[in-house]
This record gives structure tokens, sequence and C-alpha cells, in this order.
């Protein structure tokens, strides 16, 4: 196996007081009652790997109940290296090192990916577009270092372009602030529309693999300054919305102008990468309005196997899948066409309360850990 996760070990993190896993290959399947710590494990696997956690927290809420910090580390093995990673969490505060040195969060960026998928995200379709931002972000934080600095540095000046526009700062000034803005919301803009078109073109051939090739899907990347889509939530898929760097700058600059006014009055801002949106469509409808439970399940299935494919093709690694709980979400075929994804020699942690949703060959060749529940 290339590289993997060999060992983990958490100390004060969320549930657990300690937690150790060792001898770590192939498929790990972490069966537990509810409560019992299967998610916590799951996300600490995330934030060692993809140095994120689909849950969004505060670093505050990492740490167990009443202590001070929380420490997590890995053991990432292959034939030819041997890496030990490790993450400390204050309240505000997480400290990242490689081989007992101190490490800038994106310079783990590709050591190790990971691609996880929950039962959250099956509100990808239908749930709110900042979810939808999270998401894309995760991925391309771990597929470009400069995906994560430029989102880090856009968000920093949005905080503070908010704050300005809370004290009523002068008209000027804010021009001023929207000129530094505004290079770093094109970035960001031109690596999210580049990463959901790649995305779009794997779902699509995924989507037509799970359901059966009827349906045409299409994933869309609508920038905030199309006000119109923006406003309709794009009820119909607008069709050849993409933008080259030129034509995407000259839109942004405009729309900042447009709406200052409209900053003003709301007092926050409404242009840029924050408040774009990402829709999905099957045959040119939108699939947050118009899908059915099963077309949103496959449409969410599709997206983590595209994530998994561009992973996969960019960093030249196949990612950790990271699977909590999603077993007993899915139907017999998702179900299949999830486990022909994991039996391509991906590693593999998935948990479930329950080890009937796997075959038994399956789970006679996979490690089968169970979690207790209660205080570790
Ligand atoms: N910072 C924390 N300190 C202590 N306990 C925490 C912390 N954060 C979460 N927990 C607790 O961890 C417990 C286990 O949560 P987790 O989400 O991992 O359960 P699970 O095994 O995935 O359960 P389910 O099957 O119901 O989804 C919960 O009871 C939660 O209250």
């Amino acid at each position: 196996m290339g590289l993997h996760i060999d060992t983990v070990r958490f100390e004060d993190f969320r549930s657990y007081a300690s937690f150790e896993l060792d001898n770590l290959a192939g498929t790990t399947v972490l069966v537990g009652p509810n409560a019992a710590g299967k998610t916590n494990a799951i996300e600490g696997m995330q934030l060692l790997t993809a140095c994120g956690s689909f849950r969004n927290p505060r670093s505050a809420d990492l740490i167990r109940w009443g202590k001070q910090r929380a420490r997590l580390r890995a053991r990432f093995v292959s034939d030819t290296r041997d890496l030990s990673i490790s993450l400390e969490v204050r309240p505000g505060v997480r400290s990242y090192a490689v081989n007992g040195k101190k490490k800038a969060v994106q310079d783990l960026q590709g050591i190790l990916p990971s691609v996880t998928f929950s039962p959250d995200d099956l509100f990808l379709v239908k749930g709110t577009q900042s979810a939808r931002r999270a998401a894309l972000d995760l991925v391309g934080c771990q597929l470009s270092r400069n995906h994560r600095v430029i989102k880090r540095d856009y968000e920093k000046l949005v905080k503070h372009k908010n704050a300005l526009l809370r004290d009523e700062a002068p008209a000027l000034l804010l021009e001023s602030v929207n000129d530094m803005l505004a290079p770093t919301a094109l970035q960001l803009f031109l690596y999210r529309q580049a990463l959901v078109s790649n995305l779009a073109k794997r779902m699509a051939s995924a989507y037509e693999a799970i359901a059966g090739g009827a349906e045409h899907i299409e994933a869309v990347y609508v920038p905030s300054w199309e006000e119109e889509h923006v406003k309709q939530a794009s009820r119909v898929q607008p069709l050849g919305l993409h933008y080259d760097r030129e034509s995407a700058e000259v839109s942004l600059r405009r729309a900042m102008q447009r709406r200052g006014t409209e900053e003003r009055a709301r007092r926050r801002s409404v242009v840029g990468p924050h408040a774009d949106h990402v829709e999905f469509f099957i045959d040119g409808r939108n699939a947050s309005m118009f899908a059915s439970q099963g077309q949103q399940r496959s449409l969410v299935l599709a997206w983590k196997i595209a994530e998994v494919g561009i992973v996969e093709e960019m960093l030249g690694v196949p990612p950790v899948l990271l699977l909590d709980d999603v077993m007993s979400e899915l139907d017999a075929s998702r179900r299949a066409a999830l486990m022909a994804l994991v039996s391509k020699g991906s590693q593999v942690f998935v948990t479930t309360t329950d080890t009937s949703f796997f075959e038994e060959a399956a789970l006679g060749a996979a490690s089968v850990v169970e979690l207790k529940g209660g205080l570790r």
C-alpha cells in the first residue's frame, strides 16, 4: 500500500480522553452505538489529513469539555516514507507539526489527502449555499496550497470590510478596501469556478453509472454579480456561464460599484465569492427545488466520486476515504456504487451502528474496531 495512516492517537479530543488505533491499512470499520464517538473519530482523521473538518467547528469545540487543549497525532507510512503529523488545538488556535517541526497548515497540503462522506453531505443539494461553498473549499484547499491561502486572506478582508460597513465608514475608504479585496476575490472565484467545472464533468459520468444514464446533470458555479440568477436561485440552468480572468474582473468591479449603496444600506458586503452560489441541475432544472430524495442522494454520491477522481488525478495519490455512517442512508444499488469506489485501493475508515450493512466478504477483509460509547 502507498502512503497511508498506520497509527492515530487522540488526547482530550471531543468525547475522547484518549483513543488509539494501530497497524492500520486497508479498511477499518468502526462500529458502535449512537454517541459512541464514531463521527468524532472520522473528524479527527479528517483534521489530520485534510486539515479541516466537515463540521466547521470552532477550535474550542474540538477540545474535550473541561480540558485546555486537544492533541491529535498520526503516523503516515509507505515503503519509502514515515511521517509523524500532529495537531494541537487550543481555543482559537490550531498548530500543526510534521516530524516534530511546526508547520503552517498550507504546508501540509497534499501529503495525504482524504475525502469524507457523512450524512450531512446528503443536504448538499438542498442545504444552504454556505455549506456548498464550504464543501467546495475543503476540496480546493487539499488540492492547492494557494486556494487555502487566498481563501484565508479573502475572509480576513471581507471581515474588515463588513466592520467598516457596520461603522458607516466613508465611501472613499470603502472604495480603497474594494481595491484591496478585488484581486483576492477574483482569484478565489477563478479557483472555485475551475474546480466546479472539473467536478461537473466527473459528476455527470458518475451519475450516469449510478442512476442509469437517462438524465443529464450539471453543476454550475454562479458568481454573486449574476444577480438575477442568484436572486431567483437559478431555477433554470444558466447556459454558457463561464468567465475568463478579464471578463470576471470587469464584472466583479462593476458589481462592487453598482451595489455600493446597497452594501452601505445593508451594512454588509454582498459582492464576492462569499455570496457566490453552487447550483446543481437535472435536465436543466435546479435540483435544490425539483430533485427527489433518490436523485439528491445520487447527486451527492456522484459529487463524492468526482472528488476522489480529482484528488487522484491532481495529487497522484488515492485519498483516504472517511465514510461516516452513510451505508444506512443508501439503498443497495447506491451502496454498491460506493463500495466499487472503496475497492479501488484507497485506505478506508467507515463507521456504522450495524455491521449487517456490509457484505460478509468485505467485513472479513476489514479490521473491525468496537467503540463502546461513554467515557474513554
Ligand atoms: N468537545 C467535546 N467534549 C466532550 N464530548 C463531546 C465534545 N463534542 C462532542 N462530544 C460528545 O461526543 C459524543 C459522541 O459524538 P459522535 O457524534 O462522535 O457520536 P456517534 O458515535 O457518531 O453517534 P451517532 O451514531 O448518533 O451519529 C456526543 O455525545 C457528543 O455530545
